[in-house]
């Protein structure tokens, strides 16, 4: 762990913080999953949660969006503590969860799958005026779901599915993202067009938290990197310090 570098990160835009992890811990029955995880995401940030498979990246966004049994420790969005809410409490305050399997209704349409999601529009802290987001405006973000507004989620292909998944939680109206892998197994078209989403969202200011094995993609678009290795942060360093380094990526990657 960087500690140093660590430290200096974390105190680079404290006010602007929009999630707060401290001291995360997670259990699947007996098996305790996640120890003492702590990690911060700011305002237009996009931050990566690096690991070997089983490393505990999907249980971590599970945690924070309160969708695992049982898991202790502190968590802060927007500076208030969720940790005690449900997880339909947490969506309602704006922290969007795109699962790792696409979670779309099969049997609706791309237009009923996005208004499915919908939310009023949000205000940052200090006022300011959250994108607002329309099956309009996310068409001409995702113009390949423009292009089929009444397919039917279940006859739609990986990646169109992947778009759909991410673009109904944008009808959420969310200030940040947490986003499961999104580059697993799709076509490296669609590879890059969802990088081209996030930086999108960054420049709106919406934070974001994704777990990824896929290093060049996050490389493109992740600003920070945590890796983690049975449950615990083993390494924490902006990404290009992590995707510059190859004794660093040997050592926590194996790549
Ligand atoms: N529902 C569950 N019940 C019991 N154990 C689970 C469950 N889900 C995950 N685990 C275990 O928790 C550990 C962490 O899994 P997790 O899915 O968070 O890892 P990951 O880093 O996201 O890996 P992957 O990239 O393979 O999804 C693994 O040992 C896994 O077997």
């Amino acid at each position: 762990m960087q500690k140093h570098s660590s430290q200096r990160l974390m105190d680079k835009g404290q006010n602007q913080k929009l999630l707060e992890v401290q001291n995360l811990n997670a259990w699947y029955g007996a098996a305790h999953i996640l120890h003492e995880v702590s990690l911060t995401v700011g305002r237009g940030e996009v931050v990566a949660l690096m690991g070997r498979n089983g490393a505990g990246k999907s249980t971590t966004l599970k945690s924070i969006a309160a969708l695992v049994p049982r898991r202790e420790g502190n968590i802060r969005f927007m500076g208030e503590a969720i940790e005690k809410k449900a997880s339909h409490q947490i969506a309602q305050r704006g922290l969007g969860y795109v699962p790792e399997d696409r979670r779309i209704f099969t049997e609706l349409t791309v237009l009923e799958n996005l208004e499915v999601g919908k939310q009023k529009p949000r205000q940052w802290p200090d006022g300011s005026a959250m994108p607002h987001w329309t099956p309009e405006r996310l068409f001409k973000l995702f113009p390949n779901l423009g292009e089929m507004p009444a397919r039917l989620g279940g006859r739609m292909s990986g990646g169109e599915q992947q778009m759909l998944s991410v673009a109904r939680t944008l009808m959420g109206q969310p200030c940040l993202v947490l986003l499961d892998e999104p580059s697993e197994g799709v076509a490296p078209l669609i590879v890059e067009q969802m990088a081209r989403t996030i930086l999108e969202l960054k420049a709106q200011g919406i934070g974001i938290l994704l777990s990824e094995q896929n290093l060049p993609f996050a490389g493109l678009v992740a600003d920070r990197a945590y890796v983690l290795e049975k449950g615990q942060i083993v390494h924490h360093s902006p990404m290009a310090e992590l995707a510059g380094d190859a004794k660093l990526r040997r050592q926590y990657l194996g790549i």
